[in-house]
């Protein structure tokens, strides 16, 4: 089995990219929506976290905008919150690898792959790019996004041209939906011939 990162800024594309292999076949692990689950109603985190920042849990689970509120900004207060999350990531992870043994190649949709260090978890990582005006549009067309919110998130996220220069495959993600689908077909076929040679 090969797996393959996925990663890129916001905005750039990933969730689409991601679906795209998903509908090529390619069994996709979003850790974003294991995050979501584990900190949801009934998630299995909660209590940690109510322990650990008191007051941003409630009866719907984790209440993330007190929760970034809390952590974002404060180095410290973040580290605390990913050592609580990041093993429990890691632990759905392992679980969704052994439940796709079988599959040749497998898709870690993962948003902070870098930033985390997960990169060195994975044997190939993609990147998807846009235009930084392409990136700066769609983000902004979102409902409750505001230019000083999205600044302040690519503030925090890892510059793109590093994450390109990191990568082993660039998907390009500001020109047509079926451009990129020719894109994520030929990495496919890559790591599927490595795989058999
Ligand atoms: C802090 C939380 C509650 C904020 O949730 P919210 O839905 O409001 O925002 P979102 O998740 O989209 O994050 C917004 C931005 O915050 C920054 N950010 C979030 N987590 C991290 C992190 N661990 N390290 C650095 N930046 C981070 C990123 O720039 C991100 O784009 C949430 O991000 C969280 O639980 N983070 C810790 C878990 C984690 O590391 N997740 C990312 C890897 S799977
Ligand atoms: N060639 C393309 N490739 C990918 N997305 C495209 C393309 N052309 C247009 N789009 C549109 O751009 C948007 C990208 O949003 P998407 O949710 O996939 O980004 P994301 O990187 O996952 O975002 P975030 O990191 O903020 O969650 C979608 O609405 C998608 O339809």
């Amino acid at each position: 089995m090969i797996t393959l990162g996925l990663t890129g800024s916001i905005g750039m594309g990933k969730s689409t990219v991601a679906a795209m292999f998903a509908r090529s076949g390619v069994p996709v692990f979003d850790a974003d929506a294991a995050v979501h689950r584990l900190q949801g109603p009934a998630g299995r985190l909660v209590a940690a976290i109510e322990a650990a920042f008191p007051g941003t849990t409630g009866p719907e689970g984790v209440d993330r905008g007190l929760l970034g509120k809390a952590v974002l900004g404060d180095t410290p207060a973040l580290r605390r919150l990913e050592a609580i999350v990041h093993p429990a990531v890691a632990e759905e992870r392992a679980a969704f690898l052994r439940d796709h043994a079988d599959a040749p190649i497998v898709l870690l949709d993962i948003p902070l792959l870098f930033e985390t260090g997960g990169e060195h978890g994975v044997d190939r990582i993609a990147v998807v790019d846009a235009p930084p005006a392409v990136q700066r549009a769609r983000v902004l067309a979102r409902s409750g996004m505001a230019a000083e919110k999205f600044e302040a998130i690519l503030a925090r996220q890892m510059r793109n041209a590093e994450k390109v220069a990191r990568a082993d495959f660039v998907i390009p993600t500001g020109g047509s939906l079926t451009e990129t689908e020719v894109a994520v077909a030929e990495v496919i076929a890559c790591l599927s011939a490595r795989k058999g040679g």
